[in-house]
């Protein structure tokens, strides 16, 4: 079937692998054109059998030029990854290869480039995925841990999704139940309605809160944990960051106040993926420039999910640098210098410290300590992640719509053990709980949502 002159045409087609050379490099499409469009590019050849790697020459249907020898991936609707008619080519990996293939494609009636995340999108406009596989789909090609790939995995499977859509099913006997008793009151139902559907609600209640009750592990997972490394200048914080990322990143001198802009670096700790930020070392100054990196070195670690309180131990006061660096409890402390310490220095600055936090010995010229120092952040890191594969929120999209579906089913199981239920104000409250779950899985406000969801996803995916 093509499509009218005047509407938009409804098969796209996008380049799958990134740009650049490579051995292979794919394109895709989808929609109803894509046979159309496989029969103009291979003149003289019979369609693929559906899912069958095929050879095929790929030619302009104008020119009749030649422009590669190429595998082409038939699926006929729905058993395809968007649930349409869908092809792949998978082309010599050659930028003049691939640009000659999506000029020729542009110019085919009824196809059109895809938009960012499209194919996805369609997905789950055909049915086949839920909005939290659509965006696990996202973080798996975003992750780059093993334990984001874990996490993401898990969703993908349906490790929200299917949780949810339980919950969703027993509200929705729990509200069919209510409705029912206030349709018919004097028939089969049982009078003691609140005495049967009280006690499922509050089970799901307990369910929600345990379930809300993560510390954002899986958020922390997914988005990396964020340590910000703080203290005072020439403390030793571009040092140690530079010796924890393996590379020369932040500028080290003997001057103190060298850093002024915060620096990121990332790292994969055992799996899970952490943020350092280097920041300007605190202290009152006059200069402008440095008032600003001790400003934005105070919001960074006011944000972030840990302090890495950075101490000269031969210049600086422990408890008085770690009161200014806004230390919050379970922050580790990291003393530098360990090549200029005598051998007990290590016992004599705990007992000051007291036990609240982590404390590493480090020398950022030797690099002594340096192992241990990672050891204990890997371990922070795996605690503030839940370890192991993550949680079930991963977004505060998730946590958002969960909340209110807490706080939507607090109030109909609360209404529903008051003296005089109002059965007709509990049903609503199960109904705003249901909605708000709907909204994790995309079954009610889909189109509102995908935008927002499908601007993160690449053009091919
Ligand atoms: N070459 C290639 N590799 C890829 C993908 C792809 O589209 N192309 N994928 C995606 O981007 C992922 C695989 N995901 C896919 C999911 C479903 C179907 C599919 O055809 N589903 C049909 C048939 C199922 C079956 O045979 O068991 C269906 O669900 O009906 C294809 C790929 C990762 N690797
Ligand atoms: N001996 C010794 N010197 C160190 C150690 N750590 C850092 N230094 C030295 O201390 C000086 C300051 O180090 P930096 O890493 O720039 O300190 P900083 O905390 O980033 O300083 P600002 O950016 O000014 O806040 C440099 O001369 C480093 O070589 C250490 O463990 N042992
Ligand atoms: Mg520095």
């Amino acid at each position: 079937m093509t499509t009218s002159a005047t509407s938009r045409p409804r098969t796209i087609f996008a380049r799958a692998t990134p740009p650049g050379r490579g051995a292979v490099a794919i394109i895709r499409l989808s929609g109803p054109d894509t046979d159309a469009a496989l029969v103009a590019l291979t003149p003289g050849r019979a369609l693929p059998e559906p899912r069958l790697a095929s050879l095929r020459r790929i030619a302009d249907p104008v020119s009749g030029r030649v422009i590669d020898e190429a595998l082409v991936l038939r699926f006929t609707a729905p058993a395809s990854y968007t649930g349409e008619d869908a092809a792949e080519l998978q082309l010599h990996g050659g930028p003049a290869v691939v640009a000659a293939v999506i000029e020729v494609l542009g110019r085919l009636p009824g196809l059109r480039p895809a938009e960012a995340g499209e194919f996805t999108r369609r997905a789950v406009l055909s049915g086949r995925m839920d909005l939290t596989a659509a965006e696990a789909v996202a973080d798996l090609i975003a992750a780059d841990t093993a334990g984001q790939a874990a996490q993401a995995l898990a969703q993908l499977g349906g490790r929200l999704g299917r949780q949810v859509e339980e919950w969703r099913a027993r509200l929705i006997r729990a509200a069919a139940m209510i409705e029912a008793e206030i349709d018919f009151p004097d028939e089969e139902v049982p009078d003691g309605i609140a005495l049967t559907v009280a006690p499922e609600l509050e089970a799901i209640a307990t369910e929600f809160r345990a379930c809300l009750a993560d510390g954002r592990s899986g958020e922390r997972l997914r988005e990396g944990v964020v340590v910000a490394v703080v203290g005072r200048p020439n403390a030793g914080k571009s040092s140690l960051v530079n010796a924890l990322a393996g590379r020369e990143i932040a500028i080290v001198t003997d001057r103190p106040g060298t850093t002024r802009d915060a620096i990121e670096v990332a790292l994969d700790l055992d799996g899970v993926a952490l943020t350092l930020i280097d920041t300007a070392g605190l202290r009152d100054t006059d200069d402008p420039v440095e008032q600003e990196g001790v400003r934005r070195a105070r919001a960074r670690a006011a944000e972030a999910d840990l302090r890495l309180v950075v101490i000269d131990p031969e210049t600086t006061d422990p408890a008085e640098a770690m009161a200014e660096a806004g230390v919050l409890p379970g922050d580790p402390i990291v003393f530098t210098r360990r090549d200029r310490l005598a051998g007990d220095a290590a016992d004599r600055l705990r007992a000051e410290m007291g036990g609240d936090h982590p404390m590493v010995l480090v020398s950022c010229v030797t690099g002594a300590g340096m192992g241990d120092l990672a050891a204990a952040l890997a371990g922070l890191a795996a605690g503030l992640t839940g370890g192991g594969e993550g949680a079930m929120i991963t977004r505060a999209r998730h946590r958002a719509a969960l909340d209110q579906a807490a706080v939507a089913l607090d109030a109909a199981a609360a209404g529903l053990t008051h003296p005089l239920p109002m059965l007709e104000l509990v049903a609503e409250d199960l109904r705003r709980a249901c909605d708000a779950l709907g909204r994790i899985t995309g079954r009610i406000d889909v189109e509102h949502l995908l935008d927002a969801i499908f601007r993160e996803f690449c053009i091919g995916k």
